[in-house]
């Protein structure tokens, strides 16, 4: 078998080359936790494989001395439309967890989510930007069996300083990870979770899916979840997890503020189809009435303009942060936003694109297979 090779951290030049580096520092249980997808790992495979299809158009001789990647997302400017999806138990890829990858988002100035398992409280992850740059929060939220404590964190978030409220709606119940069932993966002790008020030692207690099944309910509905949000909350409520038509439009009918076209990163049911492929038929049921952002397999800044160019109006990652997390704390993080940051302006400049506006539909083509490009 060929040796693989890995590159040192100082020459880390691409997304690819950061997640092997992290695969060398993490143990092999952390790192199938992070790295997988459910089942038989084809959703997880194809949200980075489907983007290969879509050829970009570039348009060339065009003044592009004055590129602007940024954007306004969650009513702020953004160095670039790219942010860091919520991921739970950051800090057993680096101890400072979401308090480094919160630090780093400041520094480029993006915006982060925060999972309701975090390692770190949402006053402290918002308090450890606020120094640095007033990026956005947004504070991620399943839907819970005890709705005192779901309220708490919905109160806490919004106290915190967070915009947003994402409900993750594709998980009533935990998709099948064979990795943590043959490793027996726990989160590991001397952790805390603060958003939900428990230790490791007691989620470990709790049931083998790290309290996942005794903490959320797999009652949830959307007359039951969004007026009972809407009426405990002024933050903005999206949906995350949405991959259909009949979805967005439901979102739009609840009155949400925006929808995430996500399939949680393969890691719910294996058999969805890469978010790139579904994102037109979101975008063209959103009608222009609702925001549509997507996450999964976006590793390039390439990926970022695709995506962007089939009407996404931002993109997030979850596991390139982790993966610069478990390389080098915050300076990972750094590391991994700069990488998609200098490789998306890049792409704009060659494809003859100077703002954000000018990446539309027409900038890409989709190849068939032995065949010219198809316009889009
Ligand atoms: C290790 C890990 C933990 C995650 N934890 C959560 C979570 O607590 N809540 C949630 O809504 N999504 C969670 N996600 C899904 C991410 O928010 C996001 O949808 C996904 O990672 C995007 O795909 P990508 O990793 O290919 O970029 C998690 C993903 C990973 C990889
Ligand atoms: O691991 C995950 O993908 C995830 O979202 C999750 C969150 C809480 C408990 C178990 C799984």
């Amino acid at each position: 078998m060929a040796e693989i090779v890995i590159a040192p951290v100082k020459s880390i030049l691409s997304i690819n080359d950061l997640q092997l580096a992290a695969a060398k520092k993490l143990p092999t249980n952390a790192r199938e936790f992070y790295d997988s997808g459910s089942t038989d790992q084809i959703t997880v495979l194809e949200n980075t494989t489907a983007y290969r299809k879509y050829k970009l158009r570039p348009r060339v001789l065009r003044d592009v001395s004055k590129v602007d990647p940024s954007r306004h997302i969650l009513g702020q400017k953004i160095d670039f439309p790219l942010c860091i999806s919520p991921a739970r138990i950051q800090a057993m890829a680096h101890p400072d967890g979401e308090l480094a990858t919160s630090r780093a988002c400041a520094r480029r100035n993006v915006h982060m989510g925060v999972s309701s398992f975090s390692n770190y409280s949402v006053e402290e992850v918002t308090g450890a930007a606020r120094s640095i740059a007033p990026i956005v929060h947004v504070m991620q939220l399943y839907t819970m069996n005890d709705r005192a404590k779901e309220e708490r964190i919905v109160r806490r978030a919004e106290r915190a300083g967070c915009k947003a409220v994402f409900l993750t709606a594709d998980s009533p119940v935990l998709g099948v990870r064979y990795n943590e069932h043959r490793n027996d993966f726990r989160t590991p002790r001397g952790l805390s979770f603060p958003m939900l008020e428990k230790t490791s030692e007691m989620i470990r207690e709790e049931t083998h899916d790290d309290g996942f099944v005794a903490l959320n309910s797999d009652a949830h509905s959307w007359a039951r979840e969004i007026p009972w949000l809407r009426s405990i909350t002024k933050m903005e409520i999206w949906i995350k997890g949405v991959l259909t038509a009949e979805d967005v439009a439901l979102a739009r009918e609840y009155g949400c503020d925006g929808v995430i076209v996500s399939n949680h990163g393969g890691r719910q049911l294996d058999g969805t189809p890469a978010t790139i492929d579904v994102l037109p038929e979101c975008v063209k049921a959103a009608e222009g009435q609702i925001k549509v952002h997507i996450d999964g397999g976006i590793r390039s800044g390439v990926d970022i303009f695709k995506a962007l160019a089939l009407g996404a109006e931002c993109c997030w990652v979850g596991r390139p942060a982790i993966w610069g997390l478990a390389v080098d704390g915050e300076a990972g993080v750094s590391k991994m936003l700069d990488i998609l940051y200098d490789e998306f302006r890049r792409c704009m400049q060659l494809t003859g694109c100077n703002t954000i506006a000018d990446i539309r539909k027409s900038c890409l083509g989709i190849a068939q297979p032995n065949g010219p490009l198809a316009r889009l």
